[in-house]
């Protein structure tokens, strides 16, 4: 059941305590009711699910694909961070987006509509992608952390768990769009092709991997766990509506199990009665805020953090579970010396390219037109098809950089082997990718591509020992000379795809010429006009069981004395299956 006032509620003890979860609407928080329905299928485990956010019911931005951006100008929906000065980005500020909503970052993931001089400007973040990553990143987290258990083959049955294949929602014929052999239709949580056809750009698309195979070879599937090449994209969308944590795994049938109890507007501040008694420290419970009052939860069993990268080690830290010197210098007792807990906050760093286009067949002819947009609306309300079915966003191509690359000679290639890539460039029509200050007045019809990769590496601190002040957030966007280089890569194949003699009737020109500046003018735009992809891991890492580093051991159990990866991939899939891992290494440890 989900409760929206505290006094509802039926107790105070429940078997385990989930911190974080999500709710429908928007595109985050995915992990915790992962775990929530997978322990509830044991009639004999009571959880209570603490929600900060809101609820996602009946919020049409966190429903309509097209809507993606909406929830992140909304602020209820968001915790409405802004990041320190990025020395990277000539010391911007700019604000970084986590889902303050059931369902997390799941439900609340892209568009933003800026509505003047009855112009609808979009500006397009992300959302809904689904990319499990590379076998090689997957290998690695079993090899760095000992444990076998992360490896690709055994996590791609979790893969199969989660995904519910689902035809698009224009039921076209997706023969050679996808390998039904890496997918499942048994999952919870819905996934399909686009269901809106560019029939004009896909052709460009997909004859340039005829023109140029060698660079941009076709990749029938790049959820295979071979991610190199152009492939279709895949996306948490099924009939036409958003799939997010909330949606599926606490969709009304297992919203009814009488041993599920959801309790959202509850915003957990810590842990509370930390007891070193047996040697091993455990906590009794959460205390949580809700309408200026204080409550605790006690959990019997465990509690589960589940707040993301900027909330997990945030609460972390006001529980006393950090760097003991830097919890003390702000009058946090410490209670376990892990100085990883907020480190290795690792993004990728994107930045858009847009060409104006000789076509009418883009977004743009909906977005910039108000008759059309009602249109596009009307149509999705009454069949939930029509182009507000998707996000946008069509291909996807995955890249390594050269191996002779200058960059290798004096950096490790920090990928996790020869099959996966270094860069990737989503690419759609309009300009919806384009942020409206680079675009100037937003008419007529464009494409854009989005690049993205790299791994950077910033923290979240703490800026007061007051759990309801914002933590610090740094993402360290282009600090390192890896990262500047691939990005800088990343335009250059760009425009290389834009060569292939199929697109030389399509492009009009690019919006900014970014292949005519020179490595220093591309090098300032990127400063200037980079942002991120909102993929912040690592906060909280996982390490060998005897490791000195990290947070967390290969059995997700906070370590008394606990190397940031990112899966080279949109990072909701990889969520999702550490949630389904995490709730049977659970239910393994209380059998
Ligand atoms: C704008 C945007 C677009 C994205 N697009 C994509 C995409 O296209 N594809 C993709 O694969 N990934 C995408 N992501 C990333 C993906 O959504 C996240 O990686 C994923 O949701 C992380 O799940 P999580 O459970 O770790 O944390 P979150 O999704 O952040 O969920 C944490 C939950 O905990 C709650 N919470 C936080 N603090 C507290 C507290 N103190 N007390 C109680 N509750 C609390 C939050 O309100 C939230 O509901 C996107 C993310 C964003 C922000």
């Amino acid at each position: 059941k989900i409760y929206e006032d505290v006094s509802d509620l039926p107790g105070f003890e429940y078997d385990f305590v989930i911190v974080g979860g999500i709710k429908s609407n928007t595109l985050r928080g995915a992990a915790g009711n992962v775990v929530a329905n997978r322990l509830t299928e044991n009639p004999d485990f009571s959880v209570l699910v603490l929600e900060a956010g809101v609820s996602n019911e009946g919020v049409i931005d966190s429903i309509v694909p097209e809507f993606v951006e909406d929830l992140l100008t909304y602020n209820i929906y968001e915790w409405n961070y802004t990041t320190m000065p990025q020395i990277g980005l000539n010391n911007r500020t700019i604000p970084y987006w986590r889902a303050h909503i059931l369902g997390g970052c799941t439900a609340h993931s892209e568009s933003v509509f800026i509505y003047s001089w009855s112009l609808i400007n979009l500006w397009r973040a992300d959302g809904m992608i689904y990319t499990r990553g590379s076998a090689e990143d997957f290998n690695r987290y079993a090899a760095v952390t000992g444990d076998p258990g992360w490896s690709w083959d055994n996590m791609f049955p979790y893969f199969l768990k989660n995904e519910k294949w689902t035809p698009p929602a224009d039921h076209h014929d997706t023969n050679g769009e996808f390998d039904p052999a890496v997918h499942s239709t048994d999952g919870i949580n819905s996934v399909s092709l686009n269901g809106y056809p560019w029939p004009v750009f896909d052709h460009h698309v997909i004859q340039t991997t005829k023109e140029l195979p060698e660079e941009f070879p076709f990749n029938l599937d790049f959820n295979s766990g071979h991610m190199l090449g152009v492939g279709w994209l895949q996306s948490t969308i099924g009939g036409g509506e958003r799939s997010t944590s909330a949606t599926s795994y606490l969709a009304p049938n297992f919203i009814q199990r009488d041993n599920l109890n959801v309790l959202l507007h509850a915003q957990v501040s810590r842990l509370v009665d930390p007891d070193k008694t047996t040697g091993e420290l455990t906590f009794g419970g959460v205390e949580f805020l809700q309408g200026g009052s204080l409550f605790t939860a006690k959990a019997t069993k465990e509690i589960i953090l589940s707040v993301g990268s900027v909330g997990t080690p945030n609460i972390l830290m006001h529980s006393g579970i950090g760097d003991s010197k830097a919890l003390i210098a702000l009058g946090i007792p410490s209670v376990l010396d892990l100085p990883s807990v907020g480190q290795n906050a690792t993004e990728q760093p994107l930045l858009t390219a847009a060409w104006s286009v000789n076509s009418t067949q883009t977004l743009d002819s909906f977005t910039h037109n108000l008759t059309r947009f009602n249109e596009a609306y009307t149509e999705w309300n009454r069949t939930k098809t029509g182009p507000f079915v998707e996000g946008g966003v069509t291909h996807i191509a995955y890249m390594r950089l050269d191996a002779d690359s200058p960059i290798f000679e004096n950096v490790t290639d920090p990928s996790a082997g020869p099959d996966t890539p270094h860069i990737e460039i989503r690419m759609g029509t309009g300009a919806g990718f384009q942020p409206t200050s680079v675009l100037g007045a937003p008419t007529g019809h464009f494409m854009s591509m989005v690049q993205l990769k790299a791994a950077t590496s910033g923290s979240i601190t703490l800026q007061s020992n007051n759990p309801f002040d914002p933590p610090l957030v740094d993402l360290g966007l282009l600090k390192t000379d890896f990262d500047i280089y691939t990005v800088q890569e990343a335009v250059k194949r760009a425009y290389r795809f834009v060569q292939a003699p199929v697109w030389q009737d399509y492009i009009i020109a690019p919006v900014t010429d970014l292949s005519s500046l020179s490595t220093d003018a591309l090098d300032e735009y990127m400063r200037n006009n980079a942002s991120y992809a909102s993929h912040l891991v690592s906060t909280a890492s996982m390490s060998p069981k005897d490791a000195s580093w990290g947070v967390v051991d290969p059995d997700l159990l906070l370590k008394q004395a606990s190397g940031p990866f990112i899966p080279s991939a949109h990072i909701q899939a990889a969520t999702y299956v550490v949630g389904e891992r995490g709730a049977d290494l659970i239910k393994e440890r209380w059998k």
